[in-house]
């Protein structure tokens, strides 16, 4: 069932995706070590499945000619101490409320944080369950057979989200995989952070969805609506992390891009959105490649231009 959840205006929401620059085509053709190759199952209404391996995908690629970073790998001092402060600034965050319901923390996640975000999510990313290219199936098939695709790869934890059906499940129907668990990390930082969203009902996460967006990567106006009815009615907030490049982050009560807000989310800001919010449409239009800070850049070695999200919700 098309346009519901992550869904969107039309079937397409954009032409479908060839994988964009530097999208997984370093690994593809890899030894797949996962195991989940042979995986062979069925789906939660057991209907056989297909299983096939998704090749990993290395958000933080070791360097080669092609792809040797734009960025100074030894940043000038100044910039350094820039990011230092900016590391400070974690500790006293800017709260601003967008609206009701939806909060915004700015440069919330100190950069030593951010690090070790992108270190795990790079870990988890390359084994089984990790990122692979989502799409929307054979209903959608383009020319060469591949369904429409998302602008982006996307790795669940805790649960599975599958765009497909829009239903949360055990394992990844395309091939078998578990999602591996949340971090308990990351759950540290979302219920620091939903202290300063203390209006809104607080939430133990047990799914978060973890999208990685390189240079054209983008998602079109969508609410997230495929959590329990219970978590929906209650407006159990979505909290999300940003982390690496800025993106064009759009909200509003529709689906028309014209008549959405626009904010600009960067590395380190939490955007919690519940209460009246809860169902708000929102998207991301625009990647800014290379706007990560500098010192993040040099600890992870994320090479990639690319931006990091992480929304955590409750079933
Ligand atoms: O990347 C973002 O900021 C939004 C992600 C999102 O809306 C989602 O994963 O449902
Ligand atoms: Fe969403």
């Amino acid at each position: 069932m098309y346009g519901r959840g992550r869904g969107f205006n039309h079937p397409h929401p954009h032409p479908p995706m060839v994988a964009a620059n530097g999208d997984g085509d370093i690994l593809r053709g890899a030894t797949h070590q996962d195991g989940t190759k042979t995986h062979s199952s069925l789906d939660d209404d057991n209907n056989n499945i297909k299983p096939h391996s998704h090749d990993p995908f290395d958000i933080c690629p070791p360097p080669t000619r092609q792809n040797a970073p734009a960025v100074v790998l030894k940043p000038p001092l100044l910039v350094t101490n820039r990011e230092r402060r900016k590391q400070g600034a974690a500790t006293h965050p800017q709260v601003v409320t967008l609206r009701p319901g939806m909060i915004h923390l700015k440069k919330y996640i100190s950069v030593s944080d951010q690090v070790s975000i992108v270190k795990k999510c790079r870990e988890l990313g390359k084994g089984p369950g990790g990122f692979y290219q989502p799409g929307y199936g054979d209903a959608d098939a383009d020319a060469d057979g591949e369904g429409a695709k998302l602008h982006l790869k996307m790795m669940c934890l805790g649960k599975n989200w599958d765009p497909l059906s829009s239903r949360y499940t055990d394992r990844r129907p395309s091939d078998g995989a578990k999602p591996p668990e949340i971090p308990p990390e990351f759950l540290g930082i979302v219920s620091e952070a939903m202290a300063l969203a203390n209006k809104l009902p607080p939430i133990t996460p047990d799914i978060c969805i973890v999208n990685f967006y390189s240079r054209n990567g983008r998602l079109g106006l969508h609410q997230d609506k495929d959590e329990s009815e219970e978590s929906l009615r209650q407006g159990l907030p979505v909290v999300s992390f940003s982390v690496g490049d800025s993106a064009d982050f759009l909200y509003g009560d529709t689906r028309d891009v014209d008549k959405a807000k626009k904010l600009v989310l960067e590395s380190g800001d939490v955007l919690i959105f519940g209460g009246n919010s809860r169902n708000a449409f929102h998207g991301v239009s625009a990647i800014h490649p290379m706007t990560a800070p500098a010192t993040l850049l040099q600890q992870t070695n994320l090479l990639r231009p690319g931006r990091l999200n992480l929304t955590f919700r409750q079933y």
